[in-house]
C-alpha cells in the first residue's frame, strides 16, 4: 500500500487541514499519516483560536516517519509560523522525499490568518523550490505575484511568476473567479486546464486542501502529473456535489460519496 503524509494544520470541525486530507487519502486507498503544525479551534462558522506546535515536536513528528516509514508522497498544508517553515525545509532537504506538494494556506475561507503574514516570504523562499507542485487558490496567488487576479489572462500570468519562484509546477485555482470552475497547470513550458461547471453551494469548506491531498495521493499511486491533477479534479467536484449541510455555517465536502455508492449503500 501506498504510503503518504500530510503536514499541516488540525481543523477541529473535522472539514479542512489534517482531517480532509486523511479522509482524501483513505478514499484514494492509500496510507494517510500526519504531523501536525498547529491546532486550530474551529467550526464551519470560523477559527476561534490556534496553538502552534513547537519546532522540536515538528522535527520529531517527521523524524519519527522518516525514520521508520518509506513515504511515497508528501502534502503540506497550513504551516503557521517562520520557525514551523524553517524546521519542515530543514527536514524535508534531508530526507528528500521524491513528491511534495505545497498547499500555501494563508487565510481560511472565514478570514483568519492561518499563516502569519510575517511568514509568507519564507514559505516562498523555503518550501516552494521542494515542491513538484504548488497549489495556491486567487487569493494566495494575488499575494505572492502582488498583482491582481480576475482572469484567465491574468491567472496564466500569475502561474508564470509563481514558477519563476522555484516550484516545478503550479496549479493554479479558479474556485474564487465567478464564471465556471477552472485550474490552471503551468509546468514552466506550456498551460493546461481543468475546468468545472461552478456548483452552486455555500459547503466549500476545506476544498483546497481536499484537492491538494488528492493530487498527493494520485501521484504516490503513480499516475502523472495530468492525469493526477485531472483525477483529483474530478474527486473534488463530486466531493462539493455531494458536500454536506453540517453545522451552521460553509459545510465541508462529501470524501466517501463514490466509495458508498459503489458499495450500494448509497442510491
Ligand atoms: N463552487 C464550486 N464549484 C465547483 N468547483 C469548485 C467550487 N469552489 C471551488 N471549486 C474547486 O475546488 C478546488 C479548490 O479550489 P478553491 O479555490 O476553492 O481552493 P481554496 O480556496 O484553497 O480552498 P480552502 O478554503 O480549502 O482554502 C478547485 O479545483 C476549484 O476549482
Ligand atoms: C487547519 C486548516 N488548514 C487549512 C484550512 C483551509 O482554509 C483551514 N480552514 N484549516
Amino acid at each position: 500500500m501506498k504510503k503518504v503524509l500530510t503536514i499541516a494544520g488540525s481543523d477541529s470541525s473535522g472539514g479542512a487541514g489534517i482531517q480532509a486530507d486523511l479522509k482524501t487519502f483513505s478514499a484514494h486507498g492509500v496510507f494517510g499519516m500526519s504531523v501536525i503544525t498547529a491546532v486550530t479551534a474551529q467550526n464551519t462558522q470560523g477559527v476561534f483560536a490556534v496553538q502552534d506546535i513547537t519546532r522540536d515536536v515538528i522535527a520529531k513528528q517527521i523524524e519519527a516517519i522518516f525514520e521508520d516509514i518509506e513515504v511515497d508522497g508528501v502534502k503540506i498544508g497550513m504551516v503557521s509560523q517562520v520557525q514551523t517553515i524553517e524546521v519542515i525545509a530543514e527536514q524535508l532537504r534531508h530526507y528528500a522525499p521524491q513528491t511534495i506538494v505545497v498547499d500555501p494556506v494563508m487565510v481560511s475561507k472565514s478570514g483568519y490568518h492561518l499563516l502569519n503574514p510575517e511568514a509568507e516570504v519564507t514559505l516562498i523562499k523555503e518550501l516552494l523550490p521542494l515542491a513538484m507542485m504548488v497549489t495556491p487558490n486567487i487569493p494566495e496567488a494575488e499575494v505572492m505575484t502582488k498583482m491582481s487576479i480576475r482572469t484567465l489572462k491574468q491567472m496564466e500570468e500569475a502561474a508564470k511568476i509563481i514558477y519563476q519562484m522555484g516550484a516545478k509546477n503550479v496549479l493554479l485555482k479558479g474556485g474564487h473567479l465567478e464564471d465556471d470552475s477552472t485550474d490552471i497547470l503551468y509546468d514552466g513550458r506550456e498551460f493546461s486546464y481543468f475546468s468545472s461547471s461552478r456548483i452552486a453551494t455555500k459547503n466549500t469548506h476545506g476544498t483546497g486542501c481536499t484537492l491538494s491531498s488528492a493530487i498527493t495521493a494520485n501521484m504516490a499511486l503513480g499516475y502523472s502529473l495530468n492525469e493526477a491533477v485531472s483525477r483529483a479534479k474530478e474527486y473534488i467536484t463530486i466531493a462539493i456535489q455531494h458536500s454536506l449541510s453540517i453545522g451552521k455555517g460553509v459545510g465541508p465536502t462529501h470524501h466517501f460519496y463514490t466509495l458508498y455508492k459503489k458499495a450500494g449503500l448509497i442510491e
